[in-house]
């Protein structure tokens, strides 16, 4: 985005410092002073440990072309400031401002799990045929979603973006800076139940989408969660007139269903489902629940008018973002399923299946850590995901953390062959990397605060693995 000083107070509400050059341009926006480009709009906020208002005369004197001052942190540095109430909201007036200035078609993701890998799935397809805009990485928050507004070309076709949340009206103000053309919601899992208190709220809280939704707007969402029904039937349910809704999922009542699975297992997925009839889809990446993620993209990309031949084309060129089930191979011969980038009963659940699916040579291993924000049943959780594995399939499990500490306990009363639990992450990869051999495949996954990766990248960087 490029727009004058003047330009960027009437859209966000400001109002310009006496010194500010009117005409002057800024080209781009960032909240973080450590990575300013040259004629950038800074826009200081304040957070748990910086005041961004700290370090504005600094931006400007680096080469920021102006920045967003909130008017109760004192005078305003020289030079092109505008003057503001809410450095935060004033942030989300001017990417709501821009979205309406350049007008693309709007989908927006939300859903517990499969947001980003949903989001890579339906850009992919639709870049086939437009200009397609898409949030980068987990950009997916009140800060995140404006700025993925805010570097989006002006030429932009179709705005694709994540809608995350861990407390209920965080949605419902995300979609209300960005109203939707078409909602999508993956699942109703439990992350954030710590803060949510119940998958009904969570489903509440993911519906809140539809309030942003225009009239005549497309909900597309997981037809086989009760939940979502249910709150859709409720009194407070606020749809647009004329809401569409297409539901997916592996029920046969849903609008589109898998109706042929070639393969889950190995780096790859193939398919066939009702709407596409006998066109067989392959996908870069194992799983059911990523069938289900690309049924979603799917019917985002049929809404918009792609036939079977370009969504094939599309999920030949799809990108994932990292850490989301990934499979890599070491040097020695161990296959990595790194799913470290976050972890709830649910995806902990589909990362397993995975797993106990995948051939091996050798042994079946999974590095599990604790799942976090779960709230009171936490323990409950990491004790049925132990209970849940499979002694025929899994031949070690390998916890980090005090909660996955039940998790082992459940799974040695299950019958896993080996079972260790750690505290530290250090010492369980010391473990890890003397037991893994050619032939073995290691899966990883915890939630985001254990940064379970630290300990695969001990075997991806190779020389500690032992070799038979
Ligand atoms: C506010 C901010 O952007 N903070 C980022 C900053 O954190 P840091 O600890 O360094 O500082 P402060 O937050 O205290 O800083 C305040 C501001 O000061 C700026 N600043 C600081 C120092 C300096 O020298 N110069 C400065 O200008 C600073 O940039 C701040 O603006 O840096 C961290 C490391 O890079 C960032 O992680 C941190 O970002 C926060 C977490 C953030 O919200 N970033 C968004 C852009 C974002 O979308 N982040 C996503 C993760 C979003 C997420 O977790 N989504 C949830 C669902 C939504 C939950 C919702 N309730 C929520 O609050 O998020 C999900 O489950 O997906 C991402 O990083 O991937
Ligand atoms: N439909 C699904 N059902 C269960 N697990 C899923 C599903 N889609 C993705 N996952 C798993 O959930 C985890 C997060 O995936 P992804 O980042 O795509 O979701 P997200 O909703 O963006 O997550 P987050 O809210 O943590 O940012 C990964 O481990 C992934 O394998
Ligand atoms: C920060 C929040 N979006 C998140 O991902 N929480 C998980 C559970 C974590 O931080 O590990």
């Amino acid at each position: 985005m490029t727009k004058t000083i003047e330009q960027i107070a009437a859209m966000c509400g400001g109002v310009p410092s006496p010194g500010a050059q009117l005409d002057a341009a800024v080209s781009g926006v960032v909240t973080d002073s450590r990575k300013l480009s040259p004629g950038c709009l800074f826009v200081p906020l304040a957070g748990e440990r910086f005041d961004g208002h700290d370090y504005g005369a600094a931006a400007l004197a680096e080469g920021a072309g102006g920045l967003l001052w909130q008017r109760d942190k004192g005078p305003a540095p020289e030079g092109n400031a505008v003057l503001v109430e809410d450095t935060l909201a004033a942030l989300q007036r001017l990417a709501s401002a821009y979205l309406k200035e350049t007008a693309p078609r709007v989908v927006g993701i939300t859903g517990s799990n499969g947001k980003t890998t949903t989001k890579d799935m339906v850009t992919a397809l639709l870049a086939t045929r437009y200009r397609v805009h898409k949030t980068q990485g987990n950009f997916n928050n009140h800060i995140g979603l404006p700025l993925t507004i805010l570097s989006m070309p002006e030429d932009t076709e179709i705005a694709v973006l994540e809608m995350g949340m861990s407390a209920r009206g965080e949605i419902a103000l995300l979609t209300q800076i960005a109203p939707p053309d078409v909602a999508v919601i993956t699942n109703i899992g439990e992350s954030h139940l710590l803060q949510l208190g119940s998958r009904l709220e969570i489903a509440r809280a993911k519906l809140e989408i539809a309030e942003g939704l225009k009239p005549g707007g497309l909900l597309i969402l997981n037809g086989d969660e009760p939940l979502l029904a249910q709150v859709m039937s409720e009194p407070g349910f606020a749809g647009p007139k004329e809401m569409q809704t297409v539901r997916f999922g592996m029920d046969e009542a849903n609008d589109d269903y898998p109706t042929g699975l070639l393969q889950t297992d190995g780096a790859t997925s193939m398919f066939t489902c009702r709407t596409l009839g006998d066109r067989t889809l392959t996908l870069p990446l194992p799983g059911m629940h990523n069938v289900i993620n690309a049924l979603a993209a799917i019917a985002v990309a049929r809404h918009f008018g792609l036939d079977g031949a370009a969504i094939t084309e599309g999920f030949g060129a799809l990108k994932l973002t990292g850490m989301r089930i990934e499979v890599t191979k070491t040097a020695a011969g161990v296959t990595l399923l790194n799913d470290a980038y976050n972890a709830s009963p649910t995806s902990m659940r589909a990362a397993l299946e995975v797993l106990q699916g995948m051939k091996a040579g050798g042994s079946r291993i999974a590095v599990l850590g604790d799942m976090l924000e779960l709230g009171e049943r936490e323990i409950e959780f990491h004790r049925e995901i132990g209970a849940g594995a499979d002694p025929e399939r899994i031949d070690a499990i390998l916890t980090c953390g005090p909660l996955s500490r039940h998790l082992a306990e459940a799974a040695r009363e299950r019958g896993i062959r080996e079972v260790h639990a750690f505290e530290d992450k250090e010492e369980l990869g010391d473990l890890l990397v003397r037991l893994v051999r050619p032939g073995d495949v290691v899966l990883f996954k915890a939630s985001r605060g254990m940064r379970l990766e630290e300990v695969l990248r001990r075997l991806q960087d190779g020389p500690e693995t032992a070799h038979n």
